[in-house]
C-alpha cells in the first residue's frame, strides 16, 4: 500500500482562546494534485504551519511521508512557497536562489536557472538586480523559482498564484502539471476556483474550523448540485 504524501489526522489549532481547527483530517495521496479552499481567515495558512512544524498543534497529529512532521527529516523531501514571500531585500535574484539551493545542499546550475526563469517569465536580468527593486509579481516568481528547482517529490505552495500575471498564472499551471506528470504531489490553496477546478485532482473545503468537503470538483459540484465550483463553494459554507 502507498505511504499518503501528507496526513492530517484531528488537527487542532487555538491562538489564544481562539479556535482555528477543529479536529481536521486532511489525506494526500502520493502524486496527486490537491486545493485546499477557504474563505480569508478559514486557517488555510494555520493549517500549513501546523503541517510543517511552523507551529504547535493543540491536538492530533501530521504525518509527511509517513513520518512525524516534527522530525526534520520529515521535511526534508518537501518544497514550500509561503503566502507572504518576502526574500531578504538586499540579496540579488542570484544571490537568493544560491542561498536556498545551498542550503538544500544543491548545486546552482546557471542553465537550470534561466530555464526555470524563463518557464516563469522572470526576465534573467532579475537575477543581477537587488530583490528590494522587484515588483510583487516578480518577487512571487523568484520564489516560486526557488521553490520549484529542488526538485521536490511534495510541493506545499500558499496561494502560488498571488500577484501572478495571467501570462505567468498560464506558465505556473504548465509548470504544476508537469511536477504532476513526473509524479510529485501538489498541495496549494487558492482562492481561485477556476485554477482548483483545472489543475487538482481532489479538493477540500475548510470553514468554521473543519473541513466542510473533500473529494474531486466534479463530486463538488454533484454533492451540493451546482453547476460551478463557485456555487458549490457558496453553498457548502452557507
Ligand atoms: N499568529 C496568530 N495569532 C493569532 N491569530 C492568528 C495568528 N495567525 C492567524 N491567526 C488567525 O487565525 C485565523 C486563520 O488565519 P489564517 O491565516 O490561517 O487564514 P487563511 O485561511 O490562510 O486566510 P487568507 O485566505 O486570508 O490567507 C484568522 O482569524 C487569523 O486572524
Amino acid at each position: 500500500m502507498n505511504v499518503p504524501a501528507l496526513r492530517l489526522q484531528q488537527v487542532t489549532k487555538r491562538y489564544g482562546a481562539a479556535h482555528v481547527l477543529h479536529g481536521v483530517d486532511l489525506e494526500l495521496r502520493a502524486g496527486e494534485c490537491f486545493g485546499l479552499v477557504g474563505v480569508n481567515g478559514a486557517g488555510k495558512t494555520s493549517l500549513i504551519k501546523c503541517m510543517l512544524d511552523f507551529c504547535a498543534l493543540d491536538g492530533g497529529s501530521v504525518e509527511i511521508f509517513g513520518q512525524p512532521h516534527h522530525r526534520p527529516a520529515a521535511r526534508q523531501p518537501l518544497g514550500f512557497l509561503p503566502e507572504r514571500f518576502t526574500p531578504p531585500y538586499y540579496l540579488t535574484g542570484a544571490d537568493f536562489i544560491r542561498y536556498l539551493l545551498t542550503l538544500q545542499g544543491l548545486p546552482y546550475d546557471p542553465q537550470a536557472v534561466a530555464a526555470m526563469l524563463a518557464a516563469l517569465d522572470l526576465d534573467r536580468d532579475a537575477l543581477k538586480r537587488t530583490v528590494r527593486s522587484y515588483s510583487k509579481g516578480m518577487t512571487q516568481k523568484l520564489g516560486l523559482a526557488a521553490c520549484l528547482l529542488a526538485r521536490k517529490p511534495l510541493y506545499v505552495l500558499d496561494e502560488p498564484m498571488s500577484g501572478l500575471d495571467p501570462k505567468a498564472r498560464a506558465l505556473l499551471k504548465d509548470q504544476l502539471r508537469s511536477l504532476h506528470q513526473a509524479g510529485s504531489t501538489v498541495f496549494l490553496t487558492s482562492h481561485a476556483l477556476a485554477d482548483v477546478d483545472e489543475l487538482c485532482d481532489r479538493m477540500a473545503i475548510l470553514h468554521g474550523g473543519q473541513i466542510r468537503f473533500s473529494g474531486t470538483p466534479a463530486e463538488c459540484r454533484a454533492q451540493f448540485g451546482a453547476a460551478t465550483l463557485e456555487q458549490a463553494f457558496l453553498t457548502c459554507i452557507a
